[in-house]
This record gives structure tokens, sequence and C-alpha cells, in this order.
């Protein structure tokens, strides 16, 4: 695909593009491809594969006492970067390599004051989570810079973005748009490529926060709107975006094209391709995503843009799943007919942060089915036992999950659940609770975790999404 018409274009590198010394090479090569055509590249990279994870292992053995092993596990995430920076033709000596050992020894240091006060607070976490993407930035400016283009690595906070004060879940300020355009312009008008370490921002007194899991597409394309991007370039080692997971479903078919909403959907119902915020920066410009293969550059990938595009007989264009989900029942003489206590429980939800997945309430009112996810649960409990007023009872059950029909064509459509259902029957999956979505955008149910893959495979082969469209 040419980049010509391009004059400045966003790309995003996940953790897969980022795991090695090979595949940062690879990354580097390709905004090197466009940035050799004279389009203006901002790179924004996620840490290497696994470092996330691994940091926020590290930080809770910290706080537990086990500096042991948070020990351990940094020295292998020191060896892997200064191996891969070596391999990237980072001198010992050289100030990037400097720069990096500097790093490793204040994230050290991080660490170490968790052990010595036992105490992770969430602003804590961000800082050292944060790390992953700190360090993986110079060295895809070491690859860059291997290739002939001058780079220039930067933090999140340093490229500008200025964060609520949320931790683990930050949400962009609108005064991050200048800051961007200050610190990123000079940059691109001197012809050196910037690369933002993702996922993170900065609060303004200078505290790290991160925009949560998956936040670098997110950061991606908050830098694209600042900036008046052309587009913002995803790169995964998918295809793009899938009708579904190819992990679950061998036949999984790319999507040609997805509008703003349907991708959110996809991604809050656990598509993991994509942050579910990440198009939101993007609303008012209508700029586009797209999402491309790093193995297969020239194919078009999925193009993410403001406007549906329907194709006739496929009303479904993907199949979602959340694994681990729990359901909470919520029974009793509170609840009948008193809307106030609704509105309570969700008010106890929201103050949590907690992620409601599906909401149902039966037709006699007398109970409230609420999905949300495992890691919340306890916390949605405790917060539900505190605020709701009655006689109410709780009940939770865990081991559930959410799987849900995504796709623009269903909008006034008869007959689309009823296919699911019918689907979801004759592979002997007991649906547990059913709701849609008010933007018709959805319709998701819930079902036992052991059956999600069957159902899956299942409801993605009765939409037709296997093959070509029908017509
Ligand atoms: N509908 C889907 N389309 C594409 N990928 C999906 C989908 N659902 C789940 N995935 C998974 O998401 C992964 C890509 O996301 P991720 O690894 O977070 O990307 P990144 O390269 O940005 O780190 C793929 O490997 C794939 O298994
Ligand atoms: N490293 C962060 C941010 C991110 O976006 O990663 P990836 O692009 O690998 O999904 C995470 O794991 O959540």
């Amino acid at each position: 695909m040419s980049g010509m018409s391009h004059s400045l274009l966003v790309m995003k590198f996940g953790g897969t593009n980022m795991q090695d010394a090979a595949a940062i090479r690879h990354s580097a090569s390709l905004a090197a491809r466009w940035a050799r055509q004279g389009v203006k590249v901002v790179v924004v990279v996620s840490a290497m594969a696994g470092v996330t994870n691994a940091l926020l292992s590290i930080a809770d053995a910290a706080e537990t006492g086990d500096i042991a092993a948070a020990n351990d596990s940094l020295a292998e995430i020191r060896h892997r970067h200064m191996a891969a920076a070596g391999e990237l033709g980072g001198r010992p000596d050289s100030a990037t390599v400097r720069e990096l050992r500097e790093l490793l020894e204040t994230l050290r240091q991080a660490i170490y004051g968790v052990y010595l006060l036992r105490e992770l607070s969430p602003r804590s976490r961000d800082l050292i989570v944060a790390f992953g993407e700190r360090l993986s930035a110079p060295l895809m400016s070491l690859a860059l810079e291997g290739l002939e283009l001058r780079a220039h690595h930067l933090t999140g906070g340093a490229a500008g973005i200025l964060t609520d004060r949320h931790f683990g879940g930050a949400r962009p300020l609108p005064q991050s748009a200048e800051r961007i355009r200050d610190r990123l312009g000079g940059l691109l008008d001197a012809g050196v490529t910037p690369v933002v370490a993702g996922f993170m921002g900065e609060t303004e007194g200078g505290s790290v926060t991160t925009l949560g899991r998956g936040g670098t597409d997110y950061s991606a394309t908050i830098l694209a709107e600042a900036l008046r991007a052309d587009e913002v370039w995803a790169w995964k080692d998918v295809d793009g975006v899938m009708t579904a997971d190819p992990r679950v479903v061998p036949d999984a078919q790319n999507i040609e094209v997805l509008s703003y909403g349907e991708v959110m959907e996809l991604a809050y119902f656990g598509a993991k391709v994509l942050h579910p915020l990440a198009v939101t920066p993007l609303q008012d410009s209508g700029i586009p995503l797209r999402v491309k293969s790093a193995a297969d550059p020239d194919f078009p990938g999925t193009l993410v843009q403001r406007e549906t595009h329907n194709t006739p007989g496929r009303p479904v264009k993907a199949v979602t799943a959340i694994r681990n989900v729990s359901l909470i029942n919520v029974t009793g003489a509170g609840v009948l007919g008193v809307p106030e206590v609704v509105s309570s429980l969700f008010g106890a939800i929201a103050r949590e942060n907690i992620t409601l997945l599906m909401v149902s309430q039966s037709s006699s009112m007398s109970n409230v089915s609420l999905a949300i996810p495992d890691a919340d649960a306890a916390r949605a409990m405790e917060a539900l036992r505190h605020s709701a007023t009655g006689e109410l009872t709780y009940e939770q059950q865990t081991g559930k999950a959410v799987l849900a029909i995504v796709g623009g064509g269903m909008r006034g459509q008869l007959g689309v659940s009823a296919r699911m259902f019918t689907a979801l029957a004759e592979a002997q999956t007991n649906i547990l609770m059913i709701s849609q979505g008010s933007s018709e955008l959805n319709v998701s149910v819930a079902i036992e975790n052991t059956e999600v893959d069957a159902a899956t495979r299942a409801v993605h082969a009765a939409f037709g999404l296997g093959g070509p469209a029908e017509a």
C-alpha cells in the first residue's frame, strides 16, 4: 500500500512486534519504508511481549516481601533489554545504552522501595509498570538509527500526554493536544522520527499514569488526533480485526471495514485486538485507523472509520467472548418495583469503576442479574452490600463467560438473535442471561466458561462468517 498520499502517519507497534531485536528491526523497517517516501512518521511502542505482566508480578512480589523473586525476574528483564540493545548495534558506552542502564537501576530502586514499605499504591504500580514502554522506546530508536533514520524517544508525558489521576485507567486531558503539538512538531519538522513510549501519560504534577491494559493503541490515537495525522496504523501479528479470535476459530476471516462504534463494541466484549477506548479520540476528526499485519505489510488489513459499512445478508460482523466472568443475582423484596434500588446498584458499580458487562432484569422486577469480570466481583459484592436499600440477597456465580455478536447491520433486523440462540441450542450451550445493547450493535449472552470455544465456533458458522458473504 502506498503512503505517498499521506504526509503524517502515526504507527503503533505492539508487544509482539517489539518482542526481540529481530522483531524490533522489522518494525523499524516498516516505519522507515514510509519515512523514506517523505511521510512524517510518529512511532508509538508497547513493552516487549510479556514485560508488562512480569512487571506487575514483580511489584506484587515486592509488596509481599518476596524480594528474591522480584530480583530474579528483574534480572531477566535487564538481560532481555541489554541483549536486544547489543543486537541492535548499541555500543555499551553509547548514550542510549547508558540511558537503558539508568532506567533499569531506577526501576530496581522503585521495586526495592515497594519492598521496604510493603506498600504498593495504584500510583506506584503505574510508575513501575510503565517502565516496560520506557525501556522498549530506546530499543526502537536504536533500530531506526541502524536504518539511517534520525530518531528521538520520549516518555508519554514528555510527548505531551497529560492525564487525570485515575491510575491504572487514566484518561487524557484536553490540554494534551497543544502540548503534543509543541513537543513533537519541532522534531517532525526537523526530519526526526519521534518514538513515544505507549500506554503511559503523566498528571499535571508529573506522576506517571497508565491508560489501561492494551493502552498503546490509545496513545497512538491521542497523538494522531492532536497532530491531525492522516491515519493511524496499528501493526499487529494478525491480518487485521478478524470475525473471531483466530486462536479459537481457525477459519476466522479478516474484516475489511468497521465503524468506530463496531470496533468499540468488539473491544469491550473481549476482542483483544484494540483498546476499547482507542478510537474515541478520533471521533471528532474522523481520522481513519488501520489495523495492519506486520508480516504482510501490503495487505490492506482492517480500515476503521466513522461510517458503518454493511454487506447485505451479513448483519453480524464478528463474534467475541470474555472469559472468567461472574454473575451476581440480586433478589429480594427490595428489588420489587423499586427503580431507585437498580440505580443505587449501578451507582455503586460505577463508583468502584467496575466494568458492567451485562445487566438483565426479570419482567416481574424481583430479580436483577449483573455480569462482571471475576477479577472485580469481590469488590462489586462489597460495594453492592454497602449501597443497597431494602432486603436484598446477593448470590455470586463464578466460572461464566459472555459471548457477543457485533455488527451495525443488525439494527432493525428481525431474527438475528433467534439465529444466535438456535446455534447455541444446537451446540448444547445453556444460555444463562441475555442482553441487547441499546446501540443495537450487539447481542450478548452469558454462558459457562467451559462452553465458550465451541459456542464461538457454532455462532461464527451460523452467521456464515467463515466464508464469503451470502448474497
Ligand atoms: N477479533 C479478533 N481479531 C483479531 N485478533 C483478535 C481478535 N480477538 C482476539 N484477537 C487476538 O488479539 C491478538 C492481537 O492483539 P495484541 O496481541 O494485544 O496486539 P498487539 O500486537 O498490539 O500487542 C491476536 O494475536 C489475536 O489472537
Ligand atoms: N504493554 C501494555 C500496553 C499495550 O498496549 O500492550 P500491547 O500493544 O502489547 O497489547 C499492556 O500489555 O497492556
